[in-house]
């Protein structure tokens, strides 16, 4: 695909899309896989990027991983990791956040594992203490490396007691498909609850793990000694479902987002609720639209589920300048995700930015000098402009700022997007957007 989008805004967003998979979740799922002495097969599997990236890379340990794209299902077959045990892995830095995730199975697998520079969006310094900590609490050796680290466990890996500092998602993905196969108990205090955590405990139980996750956000995992594959059909793509709903509302549409479900969008729908949104939730997806007459302010803070949650932050923000009124926003879960801001002021919107705690608690970045709140005052008329994509959801946002703009903007750098949304491109067509990829 051609990184150039001309879209032709002012055009309400109408129509019926799909959601499959969530890209946070079947990435991990594809990693735990590894774990088992048997194949496994996961269904509702979106065609993203990431979902390649973690396809190639368990190819490479010799997983054998067979795609169908169309019906969305993927078989994974790891009988071979050990005979394939590879070092060299530096050609997958900066491809996306999962290969950390890699450490806890193949540790248990072939007793080392060779883990490349991490990318994702850079929305902040996303550092990785937490998970060599754990790791090394489990009993293993980190050594980094000019490119990397290389880990490895000389006397296998022991069940452990681990508080985290902060409700990480990924770090509690590393405790648990670390803990899984450790000898003994291993406690996790203050972990993250994110539905995408409770599905890959759902796999993991599949697989035979014994997990239990207490109201305190504490996870207790008992180690077994073997685990086999597993069967599952992954959850909804919940942060793509909350783009498309801020999309309709900021160009005034009415989306049906098939596939989208309730329990896991609570927070978001009451929020999308208190700007003025609409939304019905049906059984197999939930409609969102304007229902016309003015959006409302709010005042917004983002947190760990089941708090509102930081990735949808961005494409709400874009909705957010056609409210009435002063909206505030808080960030608490990274400390740089309001950069994509600079191309909407660009466009027209009236947002600040703030280092203060602005409408919520003190959070960690308040006394950091980190510009982590926002203010934006709305409704601001926005209009065309040349923009490029900063990271996945900014570039989404971007895209919905555009396609509610007066005027034909030229969106650069639209690849990034291919990350997690799902043939995003045929979407927007099936909305109406009138969007054209440059040759
Ligand atoms: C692939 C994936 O699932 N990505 C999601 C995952 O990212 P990811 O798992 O990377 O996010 P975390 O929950 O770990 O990060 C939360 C906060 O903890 C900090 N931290 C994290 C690990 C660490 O070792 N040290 C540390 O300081 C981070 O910098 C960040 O400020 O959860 C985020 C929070 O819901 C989402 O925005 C991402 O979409
Ligand atoms: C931050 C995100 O993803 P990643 O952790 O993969 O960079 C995201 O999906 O918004």
């Amino acid at each position: 695909m051609s990184g150039l989008l001309t879209v032709e805004g002012g055009v309400p967003l109408n129509g019926e899309i799909t959601v499959r998979g969530a890209k946070n979740f079947v990435s991990k799922a594809m990693v735990a896989s590894l774990l088992g002495e048997a194949a496994s097969e996961l269904a509702n599997v979106p065609v993203i990027r990431d979902v390649d990236v973690v396809a190639d890379l368990l190819r490479l340990h010799g997983v054998n991983v067979e795609h169908d794209r169309a019906a969305g299902v993927l078989r994974l077959d790891p009988s071979n990791v050990e005979s394939a045990h590879v070092a060299d892995i530096d050609a997958y830095a900066g491809s996306s956040r999962i290969p950390i995730l890699f450490c806890g199975p193949l540790l248990h697998r072939l007793g080392e594992a060779f883990i490349p520079d991490l990318g994702g969006c850079r929305i902040g310094d996303r550092p990785i203490d937490y998970h060599l900590d754990i790791l090394r609490q489990f009993g293993a050796v980190v050594e980094k490396k000019v490119q990397g680290i290389h880990i490895h466990a000389p006397n296998g890996l022991q069940g452990t007691k681990i508080e985290l500092p902060y409700p990480s998602v990924g770090a509690t993905e590393q405790t648990l498909l670390t803990a899984v196969r450790a000898r003994g108990l291993t406690e996790l205090r203050n972990a993250a609850t994110e539905p995408e955590i409770m599905d890959l405990i759902a796999v993991l139980q599949k697989m035979g793990a014994i997990i239990s996750v207490d109201t305190d956000r504490t996870i207790r995992i008992e180690g077994v000694e073997h685990l086999g594959g597993y069967r599952h059909t992954s959850l909804a793509d919940r942060i793509e479902a909350g783009s498309w709903a801020s999309a309709a509302l900021a160009t005034r549409g009415n989306v049906f987002v098939r596939g989208a479900t309730q329990p896991e969008m609570t927070t978001f729908l009451n929020t999308f609720r208190k700007v003025g949104g609409a939304f019905d939730v049906q059984d197999d997806g939930i409609r969102f639209w304007h229902p016309g007459g003015d959006l409302h302010s709010i005042v917004l803070e983002t947190d760990v589920h089941p708090g509102f949650m930081t990735d949808w932050q961005q494409p709400l923000v874009v909705a957010l300048t056609q409210a009435k009124g002063l909206s505030i926003v808080h960030e608490t879960v990274y400390e740089n995700r309001f950069g994509f801001t600079d191309a909407l002021r660009g466009m027209g919107a009236t947002i600040q930015i703030y280092r203060e705690c602005l409408g919520g608690l003190q959070c960690r970045f308040g006394q950091r000098n980190f510009n982590h709140s926002a203010v934006i005052s709305g409704p601001t008329p926005l209009q065309a402009a040349d923009i490029e994509v900063p990271d996945l959801r900014g570039g989404f946002s971007h895209l919905i700022a555009a396609l509610a703009a007066d005027g034909t903007s030229r969106v650069r750098g639209i690849d990034i997007i291919n990350r997690g949304y799902e043939s995003f491109m045929d979407k927007l067509e099936a909305l109406g957007a009138r969007v054209t990829l440059a040759q």
